[in-house]
């Protein structure tokens, strides 16, 4: 397959090297200092999740380089989609999907209205990946799971293609038909996780050790589960133990992205995640305490802080 991914970060990097590693034909666009590495001494996957060392990547800023793609991968944050999708049209033949792997709920259907549903996958991306250093990816977590699922309800015989691809490339692939579900499942887990733990400045041990913080984990995942029943969204009876379980058995020191974003200063997500679960609460008129109370403790670093102004754990 011919394979785009828009993002060669923690997400993108970790999936276009799996694939470009089981043999397909793998186009990185990327910026910067990472652009640069990627260009001169490839792309470096290491940690929990397996080693790989790609010494030739192709890697551009320009996606008129490339050409029209089976598959486009947009794995850049939440905030810069909007910019790499006015990007994407030269990366687009008649049949390319485009795959969204952003945190939150509206990331694949702002693309669906942009490029019709029938293009759009949405995917819930179970990972915990940042990049190292230029070119270099960490992966905290053993096991990588990709869930995805078409706006359109409809599986095509490419998307479906993808997902044998996937798993034969080395992560683990599970396809659904409805993109809300999917998205849901994800939201739950991941705003729970990562605005407890940015509240508490700490990776899952050490939520998992203290029942105060594992307690509010815990209401977390609730709150977010009553809203999607709420906002009408099927999930099913098991979703609060499903996320519960995945905390179980997280690796100790696996830390959430938000987390790694607020220590370095950077943007964070959390009015996609913990602010999508407050906004819908209060229009649905369920209670979410615990959400409201992230957003509000994290406000002050939504657009990120220089590093010398971010304050000690516990002193703001
Ligand atoms: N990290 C994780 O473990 C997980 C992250 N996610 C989600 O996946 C998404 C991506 O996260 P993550 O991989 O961590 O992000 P990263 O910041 O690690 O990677 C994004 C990369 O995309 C680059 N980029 C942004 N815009 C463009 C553009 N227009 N053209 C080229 N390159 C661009 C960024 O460059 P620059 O640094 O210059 O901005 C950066 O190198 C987020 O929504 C996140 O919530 C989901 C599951 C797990
Ligand atoms: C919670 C986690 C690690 C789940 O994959 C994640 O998505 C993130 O940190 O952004």
């Amino acid at each position: 397959m011919k394979i785009a991914v828009i993002g060669a970060g923690g997400v993108g990097g970790y999936f276009g090297a799996r694939l470009m590693d089981a043999g397909h034909e793998v186009f990185f666009v990327a910026r910067g200092g990472h652009l640069e590495a990627l260009r001169s001494h490839g792309l470096v996957v290491e940690g929990a999740a397996g080693d790989l060392a790609l010494r030739r990547v192709n890697a551009t800023r320009d996606p008129s380089a490339i050409g029209p793609c089976d598959i486009v991968v947009l794995a850049v944050r939440c905030f810069g989609d909007e910019a790499a999708a006015a990007v994407i049209g030269p990366l687009l033949g008649p049949d390319t999907l485009v795959l969204t792997l952003q945190n939150g709920i509206d990331a694949p259907h702002r693309l669906a209205r942009r490029l019709g549903a029938r293009r759009v996958l949405g995917g819930g991306a179970y990972i915990a990946a940042r990049i190292a250093g230029p070119g270099l990816i960490h992966v905290a977590s053993p096991r990588v799971v990709l869930e995805l699922a078409p706006v359109s309800g409809v599986l095509t015989p490419l998307a479906a293609e993808f997902v044998d691809v996937g798993n034969a490339a080395g992560f683990e692939v599970t396809v659904g038909t409805n993109v809300d579900v999917v998205l849901w499942r994800k939201l739950c887990l991941t705003s729970a996780f990562t605005g407890i733990s940015c509240l508490y400045r700490a990776d899952i041990g050490a939520l998992r050790d203290d029942p105060v913080s594992f307690g509010l984990l815990a209401a977390a995942v609730a709150e977010a589960v009553a809203v999607g029943r709420a906002a009408g969204v099927a999930l099913g009876e098991g979703a609060e133990a499903a996320a519960m379980e995945a905390f179980a058995i997280m690796p100790a020191d696996l830390r959430s992205s938000m987390l790694d974003d607020l220590e370095h200063g950077r943007p964070l997500e959390v009015m996609v995640l913990s602010g999508t679960v407050v906004r819908l609460a209060a229009a649905l008129g369920v209670a979410a305490p615990v959400h409201a109370s992230i957003v509000d403790r994290l406000e002050g670093h939504i657009r990120g802080k220089p590093l010398a102004l971010l304050a000690p754990a516990g002193q703001d």
